[in-house]
Parts: structure tokens; C-alpha cells; sequence
């Protein structure tokens, strides 16, 4: 490039070195686009091992805890994510067991190192934990330690920008995990209810075993309830620019022990969204209902459950009025002043509310819709309304398939069954109920017929000739 008695000027001994570490730039990208994914990643890490000995001018930003008020998100974050990436070379892990979480967490240890690979480019990580031998030198230490751990982030400074969008994708990514893992709470109001302490919510893990999977339901009624929930979530946008506090408010009736609590279950399962158990029977006042829901966190779901008689809530145009008369507010009786009124709990539906959290979803459940309030169930108040009713036939098959493991429409006794549960009004808990008695599929079905007929109305009868090619469609 130069001739022996023409010396390189500095400026173009830098151009030279700009133009070589570009050309290595753009082979790795060129790298990166072009080959398949198994052999990308060895094979630029071999360039770049190649050419390790030209030492690129690197940049590196220090990812520190935040203080006690304020933590830092990408700290957190890239605690996260580099757990899912491991090196051969780590040698050494953090590993801790919170008491209310199932897993465990596995963090870097101090030193250790990791390599990840972002569109081609190197990003260095590596954990520190340095001990703090002044703790009055102003700078920002967490009160009760004397440690400081942060993560270095390093790359390669002409990356600058490329770096931002790789932040980006760990917050993402971090966010994704601990979606899977997360460990879904149930909050009920404490035993102790004070209604002056705002922390009455307590939480254990939520461990209902119901899903949509498991829940016997016609097929086309779970399907909707399913693209409902999972339209709702994705439309924060949409909430905003036509809006409406993002919410969503379902209404499940129908008789005892026909799944309305399940599919709560169910939901939270599916969703991944912490359930409140909002019982109004412990609560006296607006501004304690108030208190307790905006003390509720975000992507959760608010129930009330048998809400027909879980209170006597003062008429909406009546309200105070009638408590003064002593009507049968219940509530009233204990304290003075405004009780809980169905117009403050039309407001909270309403989302005057909301604007203090997004993604609530609002359930009540009742045996009696024809009980309720008509305010209650004006449109835009309960978006939904789902009944949940007698055991149908095909119900019953996801249950024998959940509880007794028979998988298909083939059984010499369903067309019998089929032709009673027509006749009959049994709810899902009594065939779960009848089917727990016994280990044998068919005992279980044999006596499960005996049971129906037990409870059949008048009517036609059914075929109890055992039929061996019955195939029943559905
Ligand atoms: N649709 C269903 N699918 C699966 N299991 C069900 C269903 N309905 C009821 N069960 C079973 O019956 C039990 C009681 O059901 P669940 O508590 O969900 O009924 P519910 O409608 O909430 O009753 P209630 O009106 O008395 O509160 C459940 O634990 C479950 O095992
Ligand atoms: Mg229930």
C-alpha cells in the first residue's frame, strides 16, 4: 500500500485501519446473512479469533442495580436473559430460591464472562461485584450493602446504535421468559380485614390445575372465549385510540357446579394474569373498594364471585336514601357514613379507575342473572356474557377423556349416554364427581348410565342394548 521511502501519514494509517475494520464489519453482516444458521455462529467467531491480534476500539456500558427507589430495568433484564445463554467456559453461578417462586434463579457470579451474538455482532458481558470501601464518597450505594454489581456491556464502538436495538431485544426477550415462568398468584383479602390498611391483599401461588384444555365445554364456545382473551390483550392501541380504559368485563351464569369458577381458573391459566378475589361481603364502603382495586396489580383479574348474593347493594337511584331508611343493606348497620352502593361499583366497571392500571379483566359469576341489577349488565359494563350450563354430551367426553382417560367417540355405552344426558339435568361436578369413584373406564361408565337413569326426567327411554358399532358424530 505504501512504498519503502514514502512514510503513511497519520490520517491515512487511520483510514487504512477505518477501511480494514470495516471491511471486517461487513464480511461478518455478509457472514451472517448468507449462511445457514447451524455453521453462522462458529464461523464468525472464528473470523473474528482470525483477527483478534487487531484489537478494535471497544465500548462499554456499565448496567448497574438502580437504587432502592428506582431499580433498573435492563439490570434486571439482562439477569434474565443471560441465564439462557450459557458458555462452556462459566464456571461459576449464583444460584438462589425465593420462598414464593417454584424455580430457582441463576445468576452470573462476579467475573464471570459471556459472548452473545446480536445480527452478527459480538456483544461482551460480564458480571461485577465490587466491594465498597467508602461508603461516604457520594457515590450511590444500596443501604443495607456494601457491594456494587453491575454487568459491563461491551462491543465494538462503531456498533453504538446497533447496541441500543440490541437492549431492546434483551428488555424483550427478559420480558418473554419471565412470562413463561411466572408464577401466577391468587390474592384474597386478609383474615384480619382492616379497611384503613391499604396492604389487605394476600397472595399465594395460584395452583389451580384448570385449563382450556381440561375444561369440558363445547368446543366453538371455548374457541371464542379463547380469541376473545387473546384479542383483548394484544389491543392495548386500539383501547387507547378509541378511549377506553382497557379492561374487560365477563359475566359467567348458570347453575352450581357447571365450571364458572374453572374457567376463572381457566383464564388466569391462559392468560398468565394474577387473580383478585374481590369477596364484596368483607367490604363496607366506595372508598374501600376503591383503595383495594387500585392496590391490585396490572394483567390481572378482578372476580366477584356470586355476585347475587354476595351483598345487598343499595339500588343505584336509591342509594344513600335507603341506607338512611335502614333498608337491608347489611353493611350499614355496622358503620355510618355512604356503604358500598352498586353506583360505586358501577363506576369501577365503568374504569373511572382504570386510568391507574392497564389489563384488567373483570369477572362476576352468578347462579342468577335474572337477580341482578339491569345497570349491571348494560352493554359495555359486562362485555361478555357466557352461561355455563347442564353437562352436553360433548362435555361429558372431555371429561371421561380427563378423568377416565377414554380418548375418541367410541364407546358401546355413549350412544346411551348421549340419549340420557338429553333427559337429564347433571352438571360437570356431578359426572366428575361420579367418575372419581371409580379406577375402571368402563365400571365407571356402566355405573355412570345407572346413575343417569337415576336422575332422568320423564320422557322417551333410551336404548340401554349395548350397541358395539356405535360411532357418534358430533
Ligand atoms: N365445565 C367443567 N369442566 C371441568 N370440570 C368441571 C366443570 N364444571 C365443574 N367441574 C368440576 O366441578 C368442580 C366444581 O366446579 P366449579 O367450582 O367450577 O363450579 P361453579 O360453576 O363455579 O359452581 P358454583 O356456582 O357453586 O360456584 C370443579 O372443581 C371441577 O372439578
Ligand atoms: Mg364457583
Amino acid at each position: 500500500m505504501f512504498s519503502i521511502n514514502e512514510m503513511p501519514s497519520p490520517s491515512s494509517l487511520f483510514a487504512a485501519f477505518a477501511s480494514i475494520t470495516a471491511s471486517i464489519m461487513f464480511f461478518q453482516s455478509m457472514l451472517y446473512q448468507i449462511l445457514p444458521e447451524q455453521v453462522r455462529e462458529p464461523l464468525i467467531s472464528f473470523v473474528q479469533k482470525l483477527f483478534k491480534s487487531h484489537k478494535p476500539p471497544t465500548l462499554t456500558f456499565v448496567v448497574d442495580a438502580g437504587n432502592e427507589f428506582v431499580g433498573n430495568e435492563v439490570y434486571e433484564a439482562a439477569g434474565v436473559y443471560l441465564d439462557t445463554l450459557r458458555s462452556p467456559e462459566t464456571k461459576r453461578l449464583n444460584v438462589r430460591k425465593n420462598p414464593k417462586e417454584k424455580g430457582l434463579t441463576i445468576r452470573l457470579e462476579d467475573g464471570e464472562e459471556l459472548i452473545d451474538m446480536y445480527k452478527g455482532i459480538e456483544f461482551q458481558w460480564k458480571f461485577v461485584c465490587s466491594k465498597q470501601e467508602n461508603s461516604s464518597s457520594g457515590r450511590r450505594i444500596p443501604s443495607n450493602s456494601s457491594e456494587k454489581r453491575f454487568y459491563e456491556l461491551s462491543f465494538h464502538k462503531i456498533h453504538e446504535e446497533l447496541s441500543k436495538s440490541y437492549i431492546q431485544f434483551v428488555l424483550d426477550r427478559a420480558k418473554a421468559i419471565s412470562e413463561e415462568q411466572r408464577v401466577l398468584k391468587m390474592h384474597t383479602l386478609n383474615n384480619a380485614y382492616n379497611p384503613y390498611d391499604p396492604t389487605n391483599w394476600q397472595s399465594i401461588n395460584l395452583d389451580h390445575p384448570a385449563t382450556f384444555e381440561t375444561l369440558a365445554m363445547d368446543q366453538k364456545k371455548k374457541d371464542d372465549i379463547i380469541d376473545d382473551l387473546d384479542r383483548f390483550v394484544k389491543r392495548k392501541e386500539f383501547y387507547k385510540k378509541v378511549g377506553r380504559a382497557w379492561k374487560r368485563g365477563y359475566l359467567l351464569y348458570g347453575p352450581p357446579g357447571t365450571g364458572k369458577s374453572s374457567l376463572v381458573a381457566a383464564m388466569a391459566n391462559h392468560l398468565k394474569f394474577d387473580v383478585y378475589d374481590l369477596q364484596l361481603a368483607n367490604i363496607h364502603r366506595d372508598s374501600e373498594l376503591r383503595r383495594l382495586l387500585l392496590a391490585t396489580g396490572n394483567r390481572s383479574i378482578i372476580v366477584i364471585e356470586d355476585i347475587d348474593c354476595s351483598v345487598n347493594l343499595p339500588d343505584r337511584l336509591h342509594g344513600v336514601e335507603e341506607n338512611k331508611s335502614d333498608h337491608h343493606n347489611i353493611h350499614d348497620k355496622k358503620s355510618a357514613g355512604p356503604s358500598l352502593t352498586l353506583s360505586g361499583l358501577l363506576n369501577f366497571i365503568d374504569g373511572i379507575w382504570s386510568s391507574c392500571g392497564d389489563e384488567r379483566i373483570i369477572i362476576f359469576t352468578t347462579n342468577n342473572k335474572d337477580k341482578l341489577d339491569p345497570a349491571l349488565l348494560r352493554p359495555g359494563r359486562m362485555d361478555k356474557r357466557i352461561y355455563m350450563g347442564y353437562c352436553t354430551f360433548e362435555a361429558f367426553k372431555q371429561l371421561a377423556s380427563n378423568y377416565l382417560e377414554i380418548s375418541g367417540d367410541h364407546h358401546h355405552l355413549y350412544g346411551e349416554i348421549q340419549c340420557l344426558l338429553k333427559k337429564t339435568n347433571v352438571t360437570p361436578a356431578q359426572v366428575a364427581e361420579e367418575f372419581l369413584k371409580y379406577e375402571n373406564a368402563d365400571i365407571a361408565l356402566k355405573e355412570f348410565v345407572k346413575f343417569l337413569k337415576g336422575e332422568k326426567m320423564e320422557g322417551d327411554e333410551c336404548d340401554s342394548k349395548p350397541d358395539e358399532n356405535t360411532i357418534v358424530m358430533v
